[in-house]
């Protein structure tokens, strides 16, 4: 870097070195600073600035600085902070995330710098070390015993120091202020103990060995390539890509592996023990900040060398990745959908190519874009046909409710009651899934119709009971249920309509009341601690019947689990989205999967209006390949993704009137070109959501189009008064 010239007469002429910091705000771009003498500032440090009257934190950015800014309107970058500078993959990495989601590049910053108490100066911790011998050798007994404890280089804590040597810590302090100790940095332990490659883990079966030494060679290999690791549910799946992680341990690099729900990892963590002999880092929004900070740090240095984290680890300082793992790649909750929107599995491929670090996508169920990559070959493709120690898959059967429907106001049919009691007889444990939490979805008025809305958003108050409570599972908003119809005023004429699992509970505990019954949803279960104990109760026999919602769905492992009863095997498909049918597919068979993973078969039964819909007849066949194949062929057509790209535009306000407008104007500066179709401006789904008014238009592409530049001459073309907002949602997911 060049020496700014002591020389220069003119600020205009002098050679100030300058240098672009990003900060993390949702700023257009990064900002030039100067670099005071004698400071260094290369690409990736991390650097504090004035910002108007503030200073904040920013990473010196790559590119140059404007040479043409009159040096008055620069400022000076106030300091250096110490830490490991940013590497220049995961500035890389931010850039491409920015310009692909359409998001200002420091909005995406924010996010790799999301502990800034790890930034700051860490608390150092001191102890005391020899200092030189002063001339003064008259010593007490108690002094020569605290200074035999120490040799040179040796530093020890104070309390520590006086307890091995037998005397109080006032004799060490003594000891300081006659000169003989000085204070000096302790060695910090390490946050994480290092997980051992070689710790005896299960030995692998003859299709796992082969599926291991695959990825294995990835890793080796140092190379970013992209494998779809797919298998039955309980074929060991883990147990393979663990190998891949164990030869990255060797290799001396980091791994990271994204879970969907990491809060609910009490399994996972429990094997990743028993294979490495300690647990991993963690990385997920329930982190304490004080573990939030350490464990950046120890990403940043290298020594979190396992990282088993939510979506947003994507963007810890990893300064030597050599693989990346997404389990159950084809969850929707790897979707953000608000602030930054991106999808942590495309962005995961992203990062490894950037980091050239192998990907390695896991799952029994692919998402049908992950099996297209497969398919044409840009994806390596590695399957586990069969369930581990000769498990079968569970029998999947469909109760046809028209023809077995359950007794009025309740929603087990007698099939699916008999079941359940059959299995209970035989002292295994049952499972009945409905993916809806509450007492019920929507409360009606019997006298004049009225249904129970939320204020604030187009959705219908969902009854909790239990807390006595009307509650929006949009926007949080709750009320208590009124005595009478706020519409009509007739008493006790609301009636919930429909269940949701405390329903089921309710039915559950009329039929089998001798049951031990646990209720599984996220309000029941809030955060790691509470699903790792009710895991261990289930495992342990203390529980007969499990009801849950989606968090009961995949990754679970419970031996003695035998029956899956599905209460309403319709509902996904009722949205009507580009992927319900895909989604339903995934889900059931996920959940189906829990049943009968070890010695006795399992038995899943289907509750369902619709069962010769291809949904139903593809989980009872257990062919999902030919619905996957069914699936593909309806979308190619019409270049729906995978074979063609979307993109939405929400536009909201608080005015409906400004929504309306912006909404209209957008669509008719919609791109006119061949292969682009733009449906829309329409009321989204949720056409109104906390209080804002939302109307969606959908960009359709065909593939090879980008979308991006596409998308910003649109938007540039209309005028967005402050009061509208409109999120870009490149390749959306939901739709609502
Ligand atoms: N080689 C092995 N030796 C011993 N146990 C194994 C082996 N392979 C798998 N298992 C055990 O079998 C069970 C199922 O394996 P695992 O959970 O890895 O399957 P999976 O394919 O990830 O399943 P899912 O897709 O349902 O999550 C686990 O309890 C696992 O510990
Ligand atoms: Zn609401």
């Amino acid at each position: 870097m060049p020496d700014p010239t002591p020389f220069a007469l003119t600020p205009e002429s002098a050679a100030s070195v300058r240098v672009r910091v990003l900060l993390p705000l949702p700023l257009a771009d990064a900002y030039d600073y100067r670099v005071p003498t004698g400071m260094d500032a290369a690409s990736g440090d991390i650097v504090l600035v004035p910002l108007g009257k503030r200073q904040e934190i920013g990473v010196v950015w790559d590119g140059d600085a404007d040479p043409t800014l009159p040096e008055r309107k620069l400022r000076d970058i106030i300091g250096r902070l110490d830490v490991s500078p940013m590497t220049a993959s995961l500035r890389a990495f931010i850039d491409w995330v920015a310009q692909y989601t359409l998001s200002p590049p420091g909005a995406v910053l924010r996010m790799a710098l999301s502990s800034p108490s790890a930034l700051e100066a860490q608390p150092m911790q001191a102890g005391w070390t020899l200092a030189e011998p002063p001339a003064d050798q008259r010593l007490t007994p108690a002094r020569k015993r605290v200074l035999a404890q120490l040799s040179p280089g040796l530093v020890v804590g104070g309390t520590t120091l006086a307890e091995v040597a037998g005397v109080s810590p006032g004799v060490v302090r003594g000891l300081a202020d006659a000169g003989f100790l000085r204070p000096a940095p302790l060695p910090r332990g390490r946050a994480f103990a290092r997980p051992d490659p070689d710790f005896p883990g299960p030995s692998l079966a003859e299709d796992q060995a082969i599926a291991a030494e695959a990825l294995r060679a990835s890793v080796a290999a140092r190379a970013y390539g992209v494998t779809l690791l797919s298998g039955v549910t309980g074929s060991g799946k883990t147990e393979v890509y663990f190998e891949a992680v164990a030869e990255a341990l060797r290799q001396g690099r980091q791994a990271l592996v994204l879970l969907p729900e990491i809060a609910l990892s009490a399994q996972w963590l429990d094997r990743f023990r028993a294979r490495f002999g300690v647990a991993p880092a963690l990385w997920h929004s329930e982190l304490t900040s004080r573990t939030r900070r350490v464990t950046w740090r120890a990403v940043s240095e290298g020594e979190a060398q396992v990282l088993v984290g939510a979506r947003s680890a994507l963007f810890l300082p990893f300064p030597d990745l050599g693989l990346i793992v997404v389990d159950e790649e084809h969850e929707t909750a790897f979707k953000q959908e608000e602030g930054v929107v991106y999808h942590a599995r495309d962005m995961a491929v992203v990062r490894a190519r950037l980091a050239e670090a192998p990907c390695v996508l896991v799952s029994a169920t692919p998402s049908l874009e992950t099996r297209n990559n497969a398919e044409t070959g840009r994806y390596a493709l590695l399957d586990l046909p069969a369930r581990h120690g000769g498990a079968v898959l569970p029998e999947v059967a469909v109760v046809d409710l028209r023809r077995d429907p359950p007794p009025r106001g309740r929603f087990l049919s007698p099939v699916l009651a008999d079941a359940v009691s059959a299995t209970l007889a035989r002292g295994e444990q049952a499972m009945l899934f409905l993916n809806r939490r509450g007492y019920a979805p929507m409360t009606l008025c019997r006298s004049c119709g009225h249904r129970m809305q939320c204020p604030n958003c187009s959705a219908w108050l969902v009854e909790h009971r239990a807390h006595k409570r009307l509650q929006c599972h949009h926007c949080g908003h709750t009320e208590p249920p009124p005595a009478q119809c706020p519409q009509c005023a007739a008493p006790n004429s609301l009636v919930p309509i429909g269940p949701g699992i405390e329903r089921v509970l309710e039915e559950s505990v009329a039929l089998w009341p001798e049951a031990r019954v646990i209720v599984m949803a996220s309000d029941t279960l809030p955060g790691p601690a509470a699903a790792a104990a009710a895991a261990r109760a289930i495992e342990a026999r203390e529980v007969d019947l499990l009801i849950g919602t989606q968090i009961m769905a995949k990754g679970w492992h419970f031996p003695h689990l035998t029956l899956v009863g599905v209460v309403d095997a319709d509902l996904g498909l009722a949205g009507g989205d580009l992927r319900a049918a895909e989604r339903t597919v995934q889900l059931l068979h996920q959940v189906a999967g829990r049943a009968g993973r070890e010695a006795a078969r399992g038995r899943v039964l289907l509750q369902s209006f619709n069962p010769d819909h291809p949904v139903m007849q593809a989980l009872v066949s257990g062919n999902l390949e030919s619905f996957m194949e069914a699936e593909s062929a309806a979308r190619r057509p019409g270049h729906w993704p995978p074979f063609g790209r979307l993109a939405a535009l929400i536009v909201s306000s608080e005015e409906e009137r400004a929504a309306d407008r912006v909404a209209r104007d957008l669509g008719l500066a919609a791109p006119a070109m061949e292969g682009v179709q733009v449906l829309g401006p329409a009321p989204a789904p949720l056409a109104l959501l906390r209080g804002r008014h939302r109307r969606r238009l959908l960009l359709k592409a065909r593939r090879g189009i980008a979308v991006q530049p596409l998308l910003r001459e649109w938007l540039a073309r209309v005028a967005i008064p402050a009061s509208v907002k409109v999120q870009v949602d490149v390749d959306p997911v939901g739709f609502l």
